[in-house]
Order: structure tokens, then C-alpha cells, then sequence
């Protein structure tokens, strides 16, 4: 039997089901939907991995939806995530596909204020999707009690089952019910986190969709090596002459992440910042303004690698290698998500090769390498995107308000010491403003311990105090109407999942 030819009915959803994911605009299951969903309505324990931005949401959210019994008060599941964006995210995703049936999903998650939490738990949500900490604290307090829980998920389970949280989910798993179905779900699995994983399972099935990568194959991988010190100048390069819709740029700290979204700032970018020692509004409002496109370059720490989906990213670039494959793996996979496709830029350091060799490695797919580009190159490719701009503007002939000033112009100049004028106004040449980052040390490999990404991370410090932790060279050929923030070609709502190129 091919699953992938199954559609959603054959995969024995419900009527309301069908009628929030075909809202959705979902057209058929994806690989991962179509292998978990039979085996979770069945109640079996599943660890499924899959890539990056292939729909693992609603692999596990369709059958913990289908079990819910909405006349039951009591809460029947909880999906724990490792950040509080994700969990907002997730409860987002299981309201739109229980719409229909009329289940009730509440976010919790640190940074919010407890009592307003407590008054929203008495109205009896049927599952809540939370963050580690602040579930352990509600548990301790006695206002969520977890004793009719059927179904427990952990969305980025390799994530949260990591050194930092590892003791959180124990105490949480520990307050619900053995006979419980529990579901894990990540793009990356590796070997002794799935065994630390099955010790809270019963038989679980492990479902990997087979893939040659660990990535997905629309991501164009690049990796770019230079020198600590001409990083950013070669960041804001790449930026202007990629010209991406919506990028992020991941930087290692959080002291970095400040003053790269300061810098790029400063030169004349749209830039925020994201990462865990900010406030919870600020990190809500600025995630906000960049779903929305007032913002194009998101700033952020690891706190934004997992398991985010916003639609519109079309570059990534890891400004400070990532320290170790995984990481890797989720940070560039916030683009060419649900088959779309998208560009992954990795800065490296002449020492840190190593690193990308491991990457490689782990992920069974090269980098291409990718020259850094000069000043002029920027400036030319810059040209060129306004030189287009300027043949659809001609082709459009509605200039009738400008030719009389254009005349006069002509009048004084020569025409082409004018439109040359024109076209230095609409280019960024390189800045003159100062910029000065403080050197981060190289990273270093740590390919003798791939089980634990991220273990010299601080325990609970995603979510409790908040945080995160710790082709083409030039891609200029692109209509220019690819940077048109038009609505209605992202929100098309229907939405054909498929990972090819
Ligand atoms: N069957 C489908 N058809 C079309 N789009 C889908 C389908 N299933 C999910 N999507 C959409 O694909 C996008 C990615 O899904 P999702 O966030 O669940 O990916 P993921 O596998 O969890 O990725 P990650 O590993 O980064 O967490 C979302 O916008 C989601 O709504
Ligand atoms: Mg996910």
C-alpha cells in the first residue's frame, strides 16, 4: 500500500475534522501525517520523525483531536514544547483543526501572569500545550491536576527530553495516568535521546519518513568562510543582494543578538531582536511584527530554532555557526517549509571547519561554498534589482504626475547624468556608520557527544527565565515582484504539501 496516496478521509477522520483541514487549506496528508495518524488513532505509542516544516504539527494534533471527548471536563491531553513562542504556536495549530468539533486548547507558558492562567484553566480546556516550567509549577500549585490525561505529546521531543529539561518532563509524565498514550515528535532523533525516550514509552513505534537528508532538499545550503571581523559587512552584503522577503539572522548569545539587531539597525535595516532575557511582550510583539513583515531580519538566539512556522522566510543565515548538527538542522529549517523553498547561509571561521564538516556528516548533505561577496558586487547586484524595478515601472506607464519635472530635469542635465542620479539615490552603498561588535570565541565541535545539543545549556533556561539559550552566488536574477510582501500570494489558503525542488 503507497500511504503517501492516502487522503485524509482514508486516513479515518471525522467529519469536523475534515472540514477544519480542508479550512486549513490542507489538500492531502503529508508523508509523516499519513504514517502517524492511523498508528496514533490506534493508540499507539509513536516517535515520529520527519523534516523540517512537513507537517508533524498536525500529525500528532489530527488523532489527539479525533480522541478527545468534548463533553468530558477534565483534562484529556497535554502537548509540552520548549518555548513558550512554540507552545502559543502549537495551541494556535489545535485550535484551528478542533474548531469544528468545539475543543477547547489553552496556551501555558512562563512570562504570563499566573492568577489571569488560573481563571482561564476553570473554564475546563480539554488540552493545554505548555512549556516545561510553568506546567511543573501549575501542577505544583494543584490548579492543573493531569489525572485524566490520555495523551501526552512532546513537540521537539530530542529538545525536551535534552539535560535541560529532562527532569521537568519526568516529574511532569509522572502525574499522568501509566496507561497514557504518549507521542514524540522532532525532525532529529539522535540515538541516545530516543533511548532515554523510550524508557517513558510503551512498545513505541518509531516512524522516521525516509529521507537520504536530515534537511530538506529545497533548502540551498551555503556555508561562507571568513573572519570574525568582516562577518557583519558581508551580512549586510548578502542582505542586499539576496533581498530576502523575511530573513533571520542567529547569532550565539544573547549580547550578540542585541547588538547585531542594534547594527543592522544602524545601517538602515528593519531589524529586531529575539532571545530570553526579554520580556514576554516584547518577544510576543516583536514575532508579531515580523509575521507581519514590519520587521525583516529577525535577530535571535537558539529560542527561535525550533519548530516555528512563519510563512515568508525565505533566508536564514547563521551568523555564528551552530554547535552542533541538530541545532543546525532546526535553525535552517525555518525556511522552505511545506515544499516551498529557501536559502541557508552559514558563516564560518577558518577554525571552525570542523564544525561544518560535522554537519555535513551528521546531516548527509554538503554546503556548497559560497564566496563572500565584494562591495561592488553588492552595489551591482543592487543595480540591477532597481534597473528591473525601473523597466516594470516604464512597462506600467502611469508617470503622467512626473514628466513635466523629468522634463525640467532634462532640461538642466544630461539624461544620462540624471537617471545615473536616480539610480545612486535608490541604491545602498556600503554605510559609513560605525559598527562594532564584540568578538564571540569560536565555537567548537562537539561531535563526540551528538546526543546532548545544547547540554552546557542552563537548566529550565528556555522557558523560565525565559530564554534561548545560550547555486546562485548572486541571487539577482529574481523578479522583483519576489519581494513584494503582496498578501495574497502567502496566504493563498490552498496549500499543496510536497517537498520536492
Ligand atoms: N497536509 C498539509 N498540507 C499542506 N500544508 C500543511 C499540511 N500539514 C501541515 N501543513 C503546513 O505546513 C507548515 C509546517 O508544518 P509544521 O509546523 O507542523 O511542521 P513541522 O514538521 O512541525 O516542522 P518543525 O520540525 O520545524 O517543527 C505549517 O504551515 C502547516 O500548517
Ligand atoms: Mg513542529
Amino acid at each position: 500500500m503507497n500511504t503517501l496516496t492516502l487522503t485524509f478521509q482514508e486516513l479515518g477522520l471525522s467529519s469536523s475534522l475534515m472540514q477544519s483541514v480542508s479550512k486549513m487549506g490542507f489538500e492531502e496528508p503529508s508523508p509523516i501525517q499519513a504514517q502517524t495518524i492511523p498508528l496514533a488513532l490506534q493508540n499507539k505509542d509513536v516517535i515520529g520523525q520527519a523534516q523540517t516544516g512537513t507537517g508533524k504539527t498536525a500529525a500528532f494534533g489530527i488523532p489527539l483531536i479525533e480522541k478527545i471527548d468534548v463533553k468530558n471536563e477534565g483534562i484529556q491531553a497535554v502537548v509540552v514544547a520548549p518555548t513558550r513562542e512554540l507552545a502559543i504556536q502549537v495551541s494556535e495549530e489545535l485550535y484551528k483543526i478542533g474548531y469544528h468539533k468545539r475543543s477547547r486548547v489553552l496556551p501555558i507558558y512562563g512570562g504570563q501572569d499566573i492568577n489571569r492562567q488560573i481563571r482561564s484553566l476553570k473554564k475546563n480546556p480539554h488540552i493545554i500545550v505548555g512549556t516545561p516550567g510553568r506546567l511543573l509549577d501549575h501542577i505544583n500549585r494543584k490548579t492543573i491536576r493531569l489525572n485524566t490525561v490520555h495523551t501526552m505529546v512532546l513537540d521537539e521531543a530530542d529538545e525536551m527530553l535534552n539535560m535541560g529539561f529532562i527532569e521537568d518532563i519526568e516529574s511532569i509524565l509522572s502525574n499522568v495516568p501509566p496507561e497514557r498514550q504518549t507521542l514524540l515528535f522532532s525532525a532529529t532523533m539522535p540515538d541516545p535521546i530516543r533511548r532515554i525516550a523510550e524508557k517513558f514509552m510503551q512498545n513505541p513505534e518509531l516512524v522516521k519518513v525516509k529521507a537520504k537528508e536530515m534537511t530538506v532538499p529545497n533548502i540551498t545550503q551555503y556555508y561562507l568562510e571568513t573572519q570574525e571581523r568582516k562577518k557583519f559587512d558581508i551580512l549586510t552584503r548578502l542582505l542586499d543582494i539576496q533581498s530576502p522577503e523575511l530573513a533571520i539572522v542567529f547569532g550565539r548569545t544573547k549580547r550578540r543578538v542585541d547588538e547585531l539587531s542594534e547594527a543592522l539597525t544602524l545601517r538602515g535595516y528593519t531589524a529586531e531582536g529575539i532571545h530570553g532575557d526579554l520580556t514576554q511582550a516584547k518577544r510576543m510583539s516583536t514575532l508579531r511584527k515580523f509575521k507581519e513583515g514590519a520587521i525583516e531580519v529577525l535577530v535571535a538566539t537558539d529560542v527561535a530554532a525550533r519548530g516555528l512556522d512563519i510563512s515568508g522566510v525565505t533566508h536564514v543565515y547563521n551568523f555564528d555557526v551552530p554547535q552542533d548538527p541538530e541545532s543546525y538542522v532546526h535553525r535552517i529549517g525555518r525556511t522552505g517549509r511545506a515544499g516551498k523553498t529557501g536559502m541557508a547561509m552559514t558563516f564560518v571561521t577558518p577554525r571552525e571547519m570542523d564544525i561544518v564538516k560535522n554537519i555535513e556528516r551528521t546531516t548527509k548533505r554538503k554546503m556548497d561554498r559560497m564566496k563572500p561577496p565584494t562591495v561592488d558586487e553588492a552595489i551591482e547586484s543592487q543595480q540591477q534589482m532597481t534597473v528591473e524595478k525601473i523597466r516594470s515601472i516604464v512597462e506600467s506607464d502611469n508617470l503622467a504626475f512626473y514628466k513635466r519635472t523629468a522634463e525640467e530635469l532634462l532640461e538642466e542635465f544630461d539624461a544620462q547624468v540624471v537617471v545615473a542620479a536616480a539610480l545612486k539615490f535608490m541604491t545602498k552603498e556600503p554605510s559609513a556608520v560605525e559598527v562594532k561588535l564584540t568578538d564571540e570565541a569560536p565555537a567548537f565541535s562537539k561531535s563526540k557527544n551528538k546526543g546532548r545539543s545544547s547540554s552546557n545549556r542552563r537548566r529550565g533556561d528556555y522557558n523560565r527565565s525565559g530564554s534561548g539559550g545560550s547555486g546562485a552566488k548572486k541571487n539577482n536574477n529574481r523578479a522583483y515582484g519576489d519581494r513584494d510582501r503582496s498578501k495574497g500570494s502567502r496566504d493563498n489558503n490552498k496549500r499543496r504539501y510536497s517537498n520536492s525542488k
